[in-house]
């Protein structure tokens, strides 16, 4: 009897333990396989390479203030990212999936010759002027009236009044020595004279080139809204049209949307922007930022926006100051462009002074020329700053900024 439970009890455990063995081994079996590649990290596909230089750089202002910058990706860094975090799955057919098309980088226009291919925007706002100011030369006797109303369209067109009576003074000496009443001669005479007025003398280059591996800064001022954003958008283009590397500084921290815009801009033509995400940051340490940057990239030009601002306001004139201190301490700004609104005339003039006493300017960004029939106004600003005309906007798009030639101009003013 005993026996035979003994036999039992060798039959039972013979039968369980294969049953047993072979249950933990269709567990261990059935648990899932360690990928061959392991995930690195836990991002995203979405996150920014640490590796790469678009995370959050610090910086330290003048004043020790430590303010986070961002930089725009340098490249288009998707490809990379999801090779990184997601490895290609073996054995497996390969998946083929419509990539987002990366934007296609522009090639901006070529610049010279633009105010030319641009002056039908400047002629139409000026033909009222043009028309009527050739055909009172053009009248049989040009008597002291005529030479009142040619006065006058001149001081309409914002000439100015000193211009104005030198440059009648001149036409009206030369009709008499002259003799002339020829439509066409007195045309060639009021081009010839206005030409002479604009001051084709004066250097309109930008300065643009490094010196001893240092980039060229220039910085773009003004009031609100005349276009100093779109400026240095166009102004970048000009630049990269020209082969030139450029960099630029979002120093306009106090309208939430400005940086966002230059960097568009910058990236349509494939320029990187420096920016702060923090909000009203100390424009100082933008432009600061910007430009080490650009001494680091070698590049050729940093392009510093910063905010628009009342010449009235001290302190925000000040503040122009101490941007361009601050900037000085790595390299010298060779370029401070004021950018004036030529719809607004001669108040352009007393905001020209104002700035002009805060930074020294070097040149005159007049834009909004294709919306008036106040050209004349460049006369007067370049007299009573002494500094020239660099560059004019012609209209909202892209390259509709032309570096401003007198004769081209004054054609551009005198065509029917
Ligand atoms: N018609 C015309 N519009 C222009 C020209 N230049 C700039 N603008 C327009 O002027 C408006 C203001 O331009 P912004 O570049 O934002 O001006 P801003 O000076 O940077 O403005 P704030 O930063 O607010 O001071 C925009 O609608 C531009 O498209 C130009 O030459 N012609």
């Amino acid at each position: 009897m005993c026996q035979d439970e003994d036999v039992e009890i060798i039959i039972i455990i013979a039968v369980l333990v294969p049953v047993l063995v072979g249950l933990v081994l269709a567990i261990l079996l059935d648990r899932p396989q360690k990928p061959k590649t392991p995930y690195l990290t836990d991002r995203d596909a979405d996150d920014l390479d640490p590796g790469s230089d678009v995370g959050p750089a610090t910086i330290a202002d003048s004043d020790g203030a430590v303010l986070p910058v961002d930089h725009a990706p340098l490249t288009t860094p998707t490809d990379e990212l999801v090779a990184d975090h997601h490895p290609a799955p073996v054995e497996e057919a390969p998946v083929v999936e419509e990539e987002p098309a990366a934007p296609a980088v522009e090639s901006p226009a070529p610049v010279a010759g633009r105010l030319a291919r641009l002056r039908s925007r400047l002629a139409k706002s000026n033909n009222v002027f043009s028309q009527g100011l050739l055909a009172l030369l053009s009248s049989d006797s040009i008597d002291d009236d005529v030479w009142d109303e040619v006065e006058e369209s001149l001081l309409v067109a914002d000439l100015g009044t000193e211009p104005t009576l030198e440059l009648v003074d001149r036409l009206r000496e030369r009709v008499t020595v002259e003799g002339t009443k020829d439509p066409e001669a007195v045309r060639a005479m009021l081009r010839e004279e206005l030409i002479k007025i604009v001051d084709p003398g004066l250097d309109r280059r930008l300065t643009a080139t490094p010196t001893d591996g240092i980039p060229a800064v220039m910085m773009v001022v003004g009031v609100n809204g005349v276009g100093k954003t779109t400026t240095v958008g166009k102004i970048a283009r000009v630049l990269v049209a020209e082969q030139r590397e450029v960099v630029l500084g979002a120093a306009d921290t106090f309208r939430a949307a400005a940086a966002e815009q230059l960097a568009t801009w910058g990236a349509r033509v494939g320029v990187d922007t420096v920016r702060s995400d923090v909000e009203q940051a100390d424009p100082a340490s933008v432009a600061f930022e910007a430009v080490k940057t650009g001494i680091e990239r070698e590049t050729d030009v940093v392009l510093i926006d910063t905010a628009g601002r009342l010449q009235n306001k001290a302190n925000l004139m000040d503040e122009l100051g101490k941007i361009k201190r601050v900037v000085e301490k790595q390299a010298p700004v060779g370029e401070v462009l004021l950018v004036l609104d030529a719809t607004t005339g001669q108040n352009g003039l007393s905001q020209a002074k104002v700035f002009a006493e805060a930074v020294n300017i070097t040149g005159i960004v007049l834009t909004k020329l294709d919306g008036t029939a106040k050209g004349g106004i460049v006369v007067p600003i370049q007299r009573q700053l002494g500094v020239p005309v660099k560059l004019i906007g012609l209209g909202e798009g892209a390259d509709d900024l032309a570096p401003f030639e007198v004769e081209a101009f004054v054609d551009a003013l005198l065509s029917e």
